[in-house]
């Protein structure tokens, strides 16, 4: 039977009014409820039946599918990479250095770049000892836009084009509650966001020529809002916005350069002592800002010679955790 409407101005109308109107918030919230049902809690026998069938079934389901996925036949081949140009960003220490080492192995053409030259001038000789095709670097800083593109260019100078952009640098910022300093923000908006677009964009006339690919290294930080790394999470989220839906782009206008954003969990590059425990509080910055080069946008070039091998870095955790064999 239909219930008669109350008159929207009594008490009782407005409390009719407040009623549906919450019932048209809370839409989004009641639907779950509603959907687990059929997944859950159900009384009856054969619903429980069915309940439990689908508690196993759609599990099972997905374990099926994540082994099929990870399980799919890996296509890569080392000499993929042999006498490829590579651009490698943030490659004096951590997870670029070790991707420098690594394409140096498979014997590929290596441009890196960071602030520290001294660092730069050892991952280059090192390179060249484990057998790349040739190794040079550039340094100064991504905070400079004109920087970004005089990397790209000084591929073009010295390695005539590219074949992969690996775009990994990442600036300073710190663990802890967000400080509300929106001028930090900005600043590891230009190292982490900025500086990748501008790469992209100035390396693209020599990655369509060469159908070649650009690798962005991200983060689970980049996918997930976790507490205490508001600003570097920010710059992650950025990097996934721009470059997903340049890929979408991509795809439309058929150009055939690739697009990969790596999402990485934590990885112990030596600097984890960086992670506070609770117990330390959370302010501690990572990683430890180096001191300023001289001139941050002219930036160095140079290739070192192979003859030199007089002075090469120690190996760190993480390379030999990744490639025991060369440790
Ligand atoms: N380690 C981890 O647990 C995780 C790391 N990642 C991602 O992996 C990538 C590498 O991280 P990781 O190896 O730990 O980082 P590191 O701090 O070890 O290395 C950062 C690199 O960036 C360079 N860099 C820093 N500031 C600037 C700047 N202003 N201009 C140019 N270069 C700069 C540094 O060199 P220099 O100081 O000489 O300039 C260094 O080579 C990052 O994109 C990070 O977000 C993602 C998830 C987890
Ligand atoms: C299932 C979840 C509980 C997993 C949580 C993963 C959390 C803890 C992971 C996801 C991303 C990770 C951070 C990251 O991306 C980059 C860096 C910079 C590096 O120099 C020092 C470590 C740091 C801060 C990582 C710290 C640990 C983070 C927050």
């Amino acid at each position: 039977m239909k219930r008669a409407r109350q008159n929207p101005n009594s008490p009782a109308g407005q409390a009719e009014q407040r009623g549906a109107n919450q019932r048209l918030l809370l839409g989004l919230s009641i639907h779950p409820p509603v959907i687990f049902q059929g997944f859950g809690s159900c009384s009856s026998s054969a619903n429980s039946g069915m309940g439990r069938l689908q508690k196993i079934l759609i599990p099972f389901l997905g374990l099926v599918l994540a082994f099929w996925f990870y399980s799919a036949r890996d296509t890569f081949k080392p000499e993929m990479l042999r006498g490829k140009r590579v651009i490698v960003t943030g490659a004096s220490t951590g997870i670029g250095e070790q991707i420098a080492y690594h394409l140096a192995r498979m014997g590929s053409h290596i441009l890196i770049t960071a602030r520290t030259e001294a660092k730069l001038q050892n991952v280059v000789r090192r390179c060249l000892e484990l057998g790349a095709a040739s190794a040079r670097f550039v340094s100064g800083t991504m905070e400079d836009t004109a920087f970004a593109q005089h990397v790209v260019r000084e591929a073009q100078t010295s390695l005539g084009g590219l074949d992969m952009l690996i775009l990994n640098h990442v600036g300073a910022s710190y663990f802890g509650f967000f400080d509300g300093d929106v001028e930090h923000v900005r600043k590891l908006l230009e190292i982490n966001f900025l500086s990748y677009v501008a790469m992209t964009t100035s390396a693209l006339p020599m990655l369509k020529e060469s159908e070649g690919s650009i690798v962005v290294v991200s983060s689970m930080a980049g996918k997930v809002g976790f507490p205490f790394t508001v600003p570097y999470s920010a710059t992650k989220f950025a990097l996934d916005g721009f470059f997903s839906s340049l890929r979408q782009e991509f795809a439309i206008q058929s150009i055939n350069v690739s697009i990969t954003l790596c999402i990485l969990g934590f990885i112990d590059t030596g600097k984890s002592s960086a992670i506070p425990t609770p117990a330390q509080g959370l302010s501690i910055p990572i990683p430890a800002p180096p001191p300023a080069p001289p001139h941050p946008s002219a930036g160095a070039s140079a290739a070192v010679p192979l003859g030199d091998r007089t002075s090469l870095p120690p190996k760190n955790s993480l390379e030999s955790h990744l490639f025991p064999q060369a440790a």
